[in-house]
């Protein structure tokens, strides 16, 4: 159902390492997975299990990780399996699985500028963000900007419900500039490392 999507999103990751989609997927899953997002109670601080402070100080976001317990959610991951499956058909990536977690910045947060993944670091290959927030206005802040490996700014976002951002881990530096309100997305991983071996 998503191949024509699949298949734009394959040829940038090879002409151009990313690729920014408005109006990504079907608009109604959008709206759901919007709601599900603003009613987790469990959000909880990113990083929080390994070196937290130093985490802290550079991200903000509490997370929630994505789990099958949803139809919504469910209908999120085979999104996300097809385009793994794609990925691997047409450029033989190897991945093999997704980790994923909804993402909620309150107003002040940000994450500084890091990469995903380390070069050949062997685990996270390709990032996608997938945002969840209905009118978000410019001065609301929260942008994406994506910067290119000679840390030249290529890309700057706006989290806007439906809109998709897939790149390279690897190649781009990226961060979150402040939110001024609460910001909420689903930030995801395909990974090249066996699942429950990864540190
Ligand atoms: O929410 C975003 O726009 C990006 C989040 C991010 O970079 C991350 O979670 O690693
Ligand atoms: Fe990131």
């Amino acid at each position: 159902m998503y191949d024509k999507l699949y298949s734009k999103i394959t040829d940038a990751l090879v002409e151009d390492g990313y690729i920014v989609i408005e109006n990504a997927l079907e608009p109604a899953l959008s709206q759901e997975l919007s709601q599900i997002s603003k009613n987790i109670t469990k959000y909880k601080n990113a990083g929080i299990s390994h070196k937290s402070t130093l985490d802290r100080n550079r991200r903000k976001d509490k997370i929630y990780w994505l789990n099958e317990d949803d139809a919504v959610t469910c209908k999120y991951l085979s999104f996300t399996k097809g385009l793994q499956n794609y990925l691997n058909r047409h450029l033989y990536l190897g991945l093999k699985y997704y980790e994923s977690h909804f993402a909620l910045y309150e107003a002040n947060d940000f994450y500084e500028k890091h990469l995903d993944a380390f070069k050949n670091s062997k685990n996270r290959v390709v990032t996608t963000v997938y945002y969840l927030n209905e009118d978000w206005e410019n001065s609301d802040g929260g942008e994406l900007v994506i910067y290119d490996k000679n840390d030249i700014q290529i890309q700057k976002i706006t989290p806007h419900i439906n809109t998709m951002v897939v790149f390279l881990s690897e190649v781009f530096p990226h961060e979150v500039f402040i939110s001024n309100k609460e910001r909420y997305s689903i930030a995801g991983w395909f990974r090249v490392d066996e699942k429950g071996l990864s540190v």
